[in-house]
């Protein structure tokens, strides 16, 4: 959690994964979030955090959200929606950011040290990062967004937040530009350890961790525990992190059938699992703007699965993409892929469709990513569509929906009226190294 990438550059995942067995999913069905939560975790952790201390984070972690079942599940038409919107800033990394800026201060005052987080941003990682460590000592909190790549109200939620510790970037790119430098600067091994650089993207493992838990959740409220029930899932994807948790989740033992994976019209990931080729392409800004991204963060963690956890043949992959922008697997493989995951890219129009369709068939009010969810999952009715944001956070794709803006919920209501504080700086990781080191020894 700490070292967030691996020193050789590639990403850290768990040796083993446990298995939960059927009659232990079935007591798991009916606990609260929270108790869920330690549950699921506690494996994972194992003796490294006391049992009391996990449980008081947890519970501190989620006493900032707005509902009390945390992320619930509610029937609207013939899908399940599991709304993950109810933390402070209104999208789903709520979920686990809130959880990760109380461990990172927890793990600090014990282990002593400081952290200086480093994460780049399509428009929700950031503000819900900067929500997690606002105010906290020994941490400070520099991210970076695409200037004029994510909705009003999602560079508010960042720019305004004044606390001495924060430090918005906007940079001269896309979020693929903004990934590639926090990746470059994280493999600059002397920068990363002489300044202690932290992880809040879900490269760090801690992210991925938090967000299984929904998985289980959500299958305990629709099964009420009858292991019988295997599930679909319709997951919005940009950086394959929340759809690997799900991923996860099944390797756990949980009884998912399929994961839909929903792209909108960036679709490097939807052709990859149609067709088994990786190839990236320009980056469409679109009214699902947390999802233009083209190369996936996280992918690399399930193709070592994939490709039997043999790193040699991840890293060709990974070789071939670097050097080539593209890489592509047997169909043997493609066909093996296809027993867990379907997919579909959405377009801007069948988007909207989503939103109005919804809206006016049941008064359900989508944002759009959940609409791709939605809308991919058309075909598996009973789906459990992941809603990844608050409709509020992307007011004027709501708007050309419906004909009207949702209101934003009443502690954000004069969000646009604040002061806010941000750089504007060229997409160079140079560039941003400097400024960090300006602001570190400044
Ligand atoms: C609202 C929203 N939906 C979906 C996604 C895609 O999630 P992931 O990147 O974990 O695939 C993101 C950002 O990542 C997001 O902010
Ligand atoms: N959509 C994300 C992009 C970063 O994804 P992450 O899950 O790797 O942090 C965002 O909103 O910033």
């Amino acid at each position: 959690m700490m070292m967030g990438l691996a020193t050789d550059g590639g990403l850290l995942i768990p040796e083993s994964v446990p298995f939960i067995p059927a009659e232990t999913l079935r007591t798991w069905a009916k606990l609260p979030f929270q108790t869920l939560a330690f549950e699921v975790m506690s494996p994972f952790i194992g003796d490294e955090i006391p049992a009391d201390d996990l449980k008081s984070l947890i519970d501190r972690a989620y006493a900032s959200f707005a509902h009390k079942e945390i992320t619930p599940v509610v029937k609207v038409g013939d899908k399940r929606i599991l709304e993950l919107f109810h933390g402070p800033t209104l999208a789903f990394k709520d979920v686990a950011l809130q959880f990760l800026g109380n461990l990172f201060e927890y793990l600090l005052a014990r282990d002593g040290g400081h952290l200086n987080i480093l994460g780049a941003t399509s428009g929700d990682t950031g503000s819900a990062a900067i929500h997690g460590v606002r105010g906290k000592s020994n941490i400070r909190i520099f991210i970076l967004h695409p200037d004029g790549r994510v909705s009003p109200i999602q560079e508010r939620q960042m720019t305004t937040v004044l606390d001495d510790n924060v430090h918005n970037i906007a940079i001269r790119g896309s979020f693929d530009d903004g990934q590639a430098i926090v990746k470059a600067l994280f493999n600059d091994l002397e920068f990363k350890k002489s300044h202690s650089l932290g992880a809040v993207n879900s490269i760090n493992w801690a992210r991925i961790l938090a967000q299984i838990v929904y998985y289980f959740y959500a299958w305990g409220r629709a099964t009420g525990g009858d292991d019988s029930q295997r599930l679909v899932f319709s997951v919005p994807t940009g950086n394959f992190g929340d759809i690997y948790a799900g991923y996860l989740a099944m390797q756990m033992g949980l009884p998912v059938s399929k994961l839909i994976l929903a792209t909108n019209r960036n679709d490097i990931l939807s052709r990859f699992v149609r067709e088994g080729v990786y190839e990236v392409g320009d980056v469409h800004p679109t009214i699902s703007p947390s999802m233009d991204i083209q190369v996936s963060s996280n992918f690399e963690r399930y193709l070592f699965d994939l490709l039997g956890r043999d790193a040699d043949a991840v890293r060709a992959c990974m070789a071939d993409l670097a050097e080539k922008g593209r890489f592509s697997i047997s169909e043997e493989k493609r066909a093996l892929m296809n027993e867990t995951f379907a997919a579909a890219a959405v377009s801007e129009e069948e988007t909207l469709e989503q939103i109005r369709a919804t809206h006016s068939e049941t008064g359900y009010l989508l944002d759009p990513h959940t609409a791709v969810g939605v809308a991919a999952a058309a075909d598996y009715p009973g789906a459990i569509c992941l809603a990844t944001a608050h409709p509020a956070k992307f007011g004027a794709a709501v708007q050309s929906a419906i004909g009207q803006e949702p209101e934003l919920p009443g502690p954000l209501a004069d969000l646009m009226d604040r002061e806010t504080r941000q750089v504007l700086l060229d997409a160079d990781a140079a560039v941003i190294k400097q400024h960090m080191l300006d602001v570190i020894d400044g």
